[in-house]
């Protein structure tokens, strides 16, 4: 006799849910996403798309936990983020490239990315010599690697961010806007190594960009369109 066994369908990376956001503006409201449902998978690399003002930093900053919808739900690996806890699952399971990429100005790049990863809890590597090959892979050469990030231009600064979110070695890593201050070659370059994060090491990565050759190197593209995501 057989015995038939049955495996749960796995739960999504991430999962939004009837992702709603209004802000308040004087006595008015506006509702700039409108109830989406969206599922991220591991080891795909997914673009956002859509014009200026239209809500992608607001999507990245709920789904990453920075903000917290007006209603719905974000699910990490089936949990909601809530039961997690908005900051342990910003440090444990999420990275961030912003716009405004919150480098610490009076560390240098490598202090900046060994403390990201003492906050992450990365262990069982040097983070020294792991900061030094991301920032090498990346092209931040070894002077500027130690020197205060604030004396960085701002095309190093932004891969400064991007070594750090990759050194962190967590599920997704979100990116709004990673290549606006980088030459063609030097954004290529980017795309290139979130491409190998996500086929080769299996992570989800979800960049906001207005760039259509970004977009072209990316699995899906999502358009963002009167509050809603649509495949492209
Ligand atoms: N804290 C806030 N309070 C009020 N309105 C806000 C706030 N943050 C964003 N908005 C508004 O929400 C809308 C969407 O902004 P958001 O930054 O998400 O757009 P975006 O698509 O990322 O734009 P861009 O491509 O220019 O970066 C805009 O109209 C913006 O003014």
């Amino acid at each position: 006799m057989t015995t038939a066994t049955t495996t749960a369908p796995q739960a999504p990376l991430l999962q939004l849910t009837g992702l709603t956001h209004t802000y308040r503006v004087g006595s008015k409201k506006r509702t700039v996403l409108k109830g989406i449902d969206y599922a991220f998978e591991a080891g795909r690399m997914y673009a956002v798309v859509g014009p200026s003002g239209c809500g992608k930093t607001t999507l990245l900053s709920m789904a990453s936990g920075l903000d917290v919808p007006t209603s719905g739900t974000v699910r990490f690996k089936g949990e909601d983020i809530a039961a997690i806890g908005q900051t342990r699952y910003r440090n444990r399971h999420v990275a961030t490239v912003f716009q405004s990429l919150n480098l610490l100005t009076y560390m240098t790049a490598v202090q900046n990315i060994t403390s990201a990863m003492e906050i992450t809890g990365v262990k069982g590597v040097d983070r020294r010599k792991r900061a030094t090959e991301l920032l090498d892979l990346l092209g931040v050469d070894r002077e500027d690697q130690n020197r205060r990030t604030l004396r960085l231009s701002g095309g190093q600064q932004q891969r400064v961010a991007i070594a750090r979110a990759l050194a962190c070695e967590v599920d997704v890593l979100f990116a709004d806007e990673p290549t606006g201050a980088l030459d063609h070659d030097t954004a290529q370059g980017i795309v290139g190594v979130f491409q190998r994060l996500a086929h080769q090491d299996g992570k989800c990565v979800v960049v906001v960009t207005h760039s259509r050759e970004v977009a072209a190197g990316c699995d899906e593209v999502l358009e963002l369109k009167r509050g809603r995501l649509l495949r492209g």
